[in-house]
């Protein structure tokens, strides 16, 4: 099952600001798979995201390649795709994905949406499960993403977090 993160966000408003943005797909796809992707967890949490566009956001979202100004440099195309820091001030709750992948709302490259689910869940506090099925799981599998539904694994995670 999945291991809830040792806390969670103590206010339940939470804002978001995408910093930058691939060339891999057009600004409008980001910003919906951006959106998509917290709709997963607003879907079953009392949470709530709001855009930002100027000041500081609780997530901070960035695009970046090899090292950026964090401890944990990404390594090229592929290895590491993507990683989110648990809640927190600060770097807390930010998620940054590589941009020597390549990003796209279809099943080629890395799909951002199903990336960026995954992600958030570490923003919201949440650990890797090890049920294969899960979102949480920390291998990555391409789900068509109209179709996509959040596993039973990681609805009990998040409740136990936001319950
Ligand atoms: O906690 C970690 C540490 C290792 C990671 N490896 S990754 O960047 O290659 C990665 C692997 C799987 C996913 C993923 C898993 C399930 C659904 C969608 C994406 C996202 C990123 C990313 C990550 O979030
Ligand atoms: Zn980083
Ligand atoms: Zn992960």
């Amino acid at each position: 099952s999945v291991f809830p993160g040792n806390s969670g966000w103590k206010t339940r408003v939470l804002t978001y600001r995408i910093v930058n943005y691939t060339p891999d797909m057009t600004v409008a796809e980001v910003d919906a798979a951006i959106q998509r992707a917290f709709q997963v967890w607003t879907n079953v949490t009392p949470l709530t995201f709001t855009r930002i566009y100027n000041s500081v956001a609780d997530i901070e979202i960035s695009f970046a390649a090899q090292a950026h100004n964090d401890y944990y440099p990404f390594d090229g195309e592929h290895g590491t795709l993507a990683h989110a820091f648990a809640p927190g001030t600060g770097i807390g709750g930010d998620a940054h994905f590589d941009e020597d992948e390549t990003w796209t709302s279809g099943s080629k490259g890395f799909n951002l949406f199903l990336v960026a689910a995954h992600e958030f869940g570490h923003s919201l506090g949440l650990s890797h499960s090890n049920d294969p099925s899960a979102l949480m799981y920390p291998t990555y599998h391409f789900t068509e993403p109209s179709e996509f539904h959040l596993p039973d694994d990681d609805i009990r995670g998040i409740q136990s977090l936001y319950g």
